[in-house]
């Protein structure tokens, strides 16, 4: 069967990852979490003192964002792929609150953009690819065959990513990560360069009352009819 290109776009914390990676796995395909990318760039920031407050050193980041390394490799127990900073693993640093309350700037950046948008077209030459994220089928493949647009209430996003984060042993109240779930909203929505928003031809899901597996049934349909019609 031809390969597809499939775009899943949303809000924080919705579960686009959740249901992008069950798709992939299925169906055979290369699962990216462009987000990672942005919270791995965050990460060497923050590790290199690079937040004055909430501004970056541009000057330094622009000269570092072509040396830095930044990859996905399979858990092998898992089967899960896990995000790499110049070959470390940096999978749980770069979903701390920290790196959550600092990546919507750094990817506001439009030379960081420009940079990862050309890393994940690269990686989503050979289609084949399910890739997540805020700009995915606006900026970074306009022409994927399939494109999904996840939204949830705050509430109930803010609900799951501080349950996950709980059960990591992670630090944070709920009404921090409530306050972080908005406040990345509305830069990821108001920022100049690719500011998230549904594409035209996105299907929007709103999931709020939907339990994992019934979005899993959800998308892989939405896949069986993209690719029917291919
Ligand atoms: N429909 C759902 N109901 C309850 N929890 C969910 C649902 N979808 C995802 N989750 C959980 O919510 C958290 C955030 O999901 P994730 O896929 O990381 O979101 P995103 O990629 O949109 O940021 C995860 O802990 C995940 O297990
Ligand atoms: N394609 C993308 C993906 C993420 N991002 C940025 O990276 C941040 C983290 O993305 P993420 O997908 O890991 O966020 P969560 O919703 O998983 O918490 C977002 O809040 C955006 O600021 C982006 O600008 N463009």
């Amino acid at each position: 069967m031809k390969k597809i290109t499939i775009a899943i776009d949303g809000f924080s914390s919705c579960g686009k990852s959740t249901m992008a990676k069950d798709l992939a796995r299925e169906i055979g395909y290369i699962y990216i979490d462009s987000g990672a990318m942005y919270r791995a760039v965050t990460l060497y920031c923050l590790r290199h003192g690079l937040f004055h407050g909430d501004e970056v050193d541009t000057d330094h980041l622009k000269t570092a964002l072509p040396h830095l390394n930044i990859s996905f490799k399979l858990n092998p127990e898992t089967g899960r792929p896990q995000t790499y900073l110049d070959g470390a693993l940096v999978e749980d640093d770069i979903r701390t609150l920290a790196v959550s309350s600092k990546v919507s700037i750094v990817a506001a950046l439009d030379f960081v953009r420009e940079a990862m948008v050309s890393l994940q077209q690269q990686m989503g030459r050979e289609k084949g690819i399910v890739m997540d994220g805020r700009d995915i089928g606006t900026t970074v493949f306009p022409d994927a065959e399939l494109k999904i647009f996840v939204t949830a209430s705050p509430e109930i996003r803010a609900r799951r990513r501080y349950d996950e984060l709980q059960a990591k042993g992670e630090e944070g109240s709920y009404e921090e990560i409530l306050e972080n779930v908005k406040e990345r909203d509305r830069i990821d929505t108001s920022r100049t360069v690719s500011p998230l928003r549904k594409a035209d031809d996105a299907i929007e899901l709103d999931n709020s009352h939907m339990t994992i597996s019934e979005q899993k049934e959800w998308l892989a349909a939405q896949f069986r009819k993209a690719t029917e019609a291919e």
